[in-house]
């Protein structure tokens, strides 16, 4: 049964507001890929994005799925076949730095909800000419930031974002403040000496901030 566009941004905007931060995962060791997930889910952020950027990535995704509580989704989705992969894997979304129609009909034929990239008005209104009206906002801090996505609300407020890419626990936010953005994406959740060090407190400790951002501004 194929995902209409509109069931597909009605289950990415659930996901994306589970918690203000969705941490963007990528993982070189699948060993690690439980443990971390686990981390994350008790400090407060269920939804997980593991890039599509390494060999363990596919795995890690299987492994996580079965962490209670969690949403794991794969990010980096670029082919169809990228698509299958992650769909087979047990992610249960899917993230995009961008959109192509192939991109955008293999996810709807695999019934993964997308949540696809976009960086300007015009991106942004042609994704929702096909029915997709929660978006990513990519590369958030070199697309003009929190300014560039405030001003894209103005002619375009039936639209909500997730912002992603070179976002920190600073600049976080002055874009959750945005009446068009749910939800930010941030890789600092699991900076890659704590996940080599395996220090899941710590990155326990991360998630746990960053599930409080948002609340007190
Ligand atoms: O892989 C994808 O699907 C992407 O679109 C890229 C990621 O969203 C950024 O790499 C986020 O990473 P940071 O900038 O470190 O927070």
């Amino acid at each position: 049964m194929a995902l209409t566009p509109s069931d597909a941004s009605r289950l990415t905007r659930e996901v994306c507001g589970f918690a203000p931060i969705v941490p963007v995962l990528v993982i070189d060791d699948v060993a690690n890929a439980r443990p971390l997930a686990e981390a994350l889910v008790a400090g407060g952020l269920p939804a997980l994005e593991v890039t599509l950027r390494t060999p363990a990535a596919l795995p890690a995704i299987r492994a996580m799925a079965e962490v209670a509580g969690g949403y794991v989704g794969a990010g980096t989705l670029v082919t169809p076949d990228d698509v299958r992969a992650a769909k087979a894997a047990g992610a249960t979304f899917g993230v995009s730095p961008g959109a192509t129609d192939e991109l955008l009909a293999a996810c709807e034929e695999e019934d993964l909800p997308l949540l696809p990239g976009a960086a300007t008005a015009s991106e942004t209104m042609r994704l929702l000419s096909r029915g997709y009206d929660m978006l990513k906002f990519f590369p958030a801090e070199a697309s003009g930031g929190a300014p560039a996505l405030n001003a894209l609300a103005a002619p375009l407020p039936q639209i909500t974002f997730c912002p992603t890419g070179g976002i920190s626990p600073g600049s976080a936010t002055a874009y959750l403040r945005l009446p068009n953005v749910l939800c930010a994406g941030g890789s600092w959740v699991a900076p890659k000496n704590l996940v080599a060090a395996k220090d899941w407190s710590g990155i326990e400790a991360l998630a746990r901030a960053a599930s409080e951002l948002g609340k007190t501004q």
